[in-house]
């Protein structure tokens, strides 16, 4: 649903008075300032996008905007690289006005070059004059002049909201702007900032160098640079003892924030106020209000380093982290290999029950057995318990590079992390699957007939499963389509197939013996789990199964 704002009122936006949040109708809020009121405008998204339509042409959607006036980072956990890489990960575009070329690796900073104050000044021209960024979000502004050449551009072309990370010390302890700023930002960048995000030692230059040590420290220098004339101010943690949790405080004017969380145990820390800065920003973009946005960038940072606690970047003490991560879990994910497909175990709750083990001791006997994929197809168990076999399973298939499908649950392929899923013509259409579990995960379509199996083409399966080949007692009503039925489907359609149903020792050279080049193996379920020893069954069965390869070539 699109709400929009029309109007943003804009020359007025900076004032260093406090202000309240107003909700006055969804996705519209208004803030209260000095002035009459300020709109920041909100949006509607969708695929984190802000479907907002450029003036004259409704069809074109503009996204939302960072523009991100810092320093450039040689080994890319912070400063600029940080910067696009958290607002790339939020969904935001982001622009850059580069202020300085640091060179720095996981060791320190080796050299900084300043930017000419005039070039900094036509790069924000470039970019404020024409594609009207949502949100600015400074960095590093290694001179007075720097930092007075951004004010004079944000008053000729204002801008929604103005986030300032007042960066001035590398955590490695090398200046990157120097006390000479410390005026120019009370005076002038400050009293225009929205929000303003100093570590403990930042915030500490800011008020002339006193200590802060506590959390209650902390409270009293947000309030003492509320003063200074910034909206909101977030004192960040990062630097309190590690043996305390990283607790950032923030203030808006009239109430303190405590936004926690548990301290996680990395080197790869470099880049952490950045990302939050940019993420707030990015938030701000969207149209989130100012709580709301530093919530969701206190949670972001969290989970990036949490992703990044263990990735090793250099021989320095802090390490980058690596925003996009979770992204390229999936991408470097081994991809699916229709040979997957040869030996493809699918587990039952019943027969498991019946014979006494355990889902994971199941699927570590058909592994060992020298199964090649896992589906669990779990009926009967609750939710929860499916949720952690299934990430039970997951650890010991991704040891042996063996993939991992969930029956029938998105829900529980998507919490658990799983390679894909399975799916029936009656279960969710496997185009709507694909969307939800995105590019690189595997999805496997049932499939009948000719029919079903040119719509799983289209529907973007990478695999099909056609059976029942022969009666089974696992499925019941399900349709016998006997080895026939089972050609027609596999020469009808592009994708690999397995075949399902009733397969076993005694008949799996018959199916394979079928010749056609997409049959690519047989599943099974009680050949393997209806059985006592499910290590013995499977590796008769692939004995079984490298035969008929060896029949048919
Ligand atoms: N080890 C950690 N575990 C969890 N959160 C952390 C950790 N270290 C920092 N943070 C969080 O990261 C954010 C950035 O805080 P920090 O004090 O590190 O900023 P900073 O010194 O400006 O960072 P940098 O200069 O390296 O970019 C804060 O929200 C802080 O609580
Ligand atoms: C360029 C740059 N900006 C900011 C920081 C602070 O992390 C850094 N180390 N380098
Ligand atoms: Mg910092």
């Amino acid at each position: 649903m699109a709400y929009f704002c029309s109007q943003v009122l804009s020359t007025s936006f900076f004032t260093p008075k406090p202000q309240i949040p107003v909700l006055l109708s969804p996705g519209v809020a208004c803030i209260k300032s000095s002035q009459p009121y300020r709109f920041l405008h909100l949006k509607a998204m969708q695929d984190n996008k802000v479907s907002m339509p450029t003036p004259g042409d409704e069809s074109k959607v503009r996204v939302p905007h960072v523009l991100t006036v810092a320093g450039s980072d040689s080994g890319a956990g912070a400063g600029i690289q940080a910067d696009l890489k958290a607002c790339a990960a939020r969904g935001v575009y982001c622009s850059t006005v580069i202020t300085a070329v640091t060179a720095q690796n996981t060791l320190g900073v080796q050299g900084v070059n300043i930017v000419p104050e005039d070039f900094v000044a036509e790069q924000l021209r470039s970019v404020l004059s024409d594609m009207s960024p949502n949100v600015v979000k400074t960095g590093m502004l290694p001179s007075t002049g720097i930092v007075k050449t951004l004010c004079q551009s944000l008053k000729e072309f204002p801008v929604q909201a103005l986030v300032v990370d007042p960066v001035m010390v590398s955590t490695s302890g090398h200046t990157l702007a120097g006390p000479s700023i410390l005026d120019s930002f009370r005076e002038e960048l400050l009293p225009m900032a929205d929000i303003v995000t100093p570590n403990l030692k930042e915030a500490s230059a800011l008020l002339g160098g006193v200590p802060l040590e506590t959390i209650a420290d902390m409270r009293s220098a947000a309030k003492a640079i509320h003063d200074i004339g910034p909206r909101n101010v977030l004192v960040k943690g990062g630097d309190l003892p590690v043996s305390l949790d990283a607790v950032d405080v923030f203030y808006d004017g009239e109430d303190f924030y405590e936004f926690r969380s548990s301290r996680i145990m990395t080197p790869n820390t470099h880049g952490t106020g950045c990302t939050l800065a940019s993420t707030v920003a990015a938030e701000l973009a969207k149209g989130s209000q100012m709580l709301s946005a530093v919530k969701v960038a206190k949670r972001y940072v969290e989970a990036a380093l949490s992703y990044s606690k263990n990735i090793a970047i250099g021989g320095g003490l802090q390490g980058p982290m690596d925003h996009l991560l979770k992204l390229k879990s999936n991408v470097l994910r081994r991809p699916f290999d229709p040979c997957d497909l040869f030996l493809y175990a699918v587990t039952d709750s019943r027969m498991n029950k019946k014979w006494g083990r355990s889902i994971v001791d199941a699927v570590k006997a058909a592994i060992e057995g020298g199964a090649s994929i896992i589906q669990l197809r779990e009926k009967e168990v609750e939710t929860s318990d499916f949720l952690e076999a299934a990430k039970a399973c997951l650890k010991i298939c991704r040891v042996h590079g063996v993939p991992l499908l969930i029956n029938d649950r998105i829900d529980v392929a998507l919490a658990s992390d799983a390679d894909g899923v399975h799916i029936g013509q009656s279960d969710m259409p496997a185009h709507v699957a694909r969307a939800l579990l995105g590019p690189d995960k595997i999805i496997g379509v049932s499939c009948k007939t000719p029919e079903q199996a040119q719509q799983a083409w289209i529907d973007g399966a990478d695999y099909i499963g056609s059976g029942g080949v022969y009666p089974t007692n696992t499925k019941e009503n399900n349709k016998t389509i006997g080895l026939d039925g089972l050609k027609t489907v596999c020469l009808s359609s592009k994708l690999p197939v397995v075949a399902i149903g009733g397969i076993g020792i005694s008949n799996a050279q018959a199916v394979m013996g079928l010749g056609v080049p997409n049959l690519e193996g047989v599943a099974v379920v009680s050949a393997l789990f209806d059985r006592e020893c499910v290590l013995t069954e499977t590796r008769k069965l692939l004995e079984v199964l490298k035969e008929s390869t060896k029949i048919a070539n």
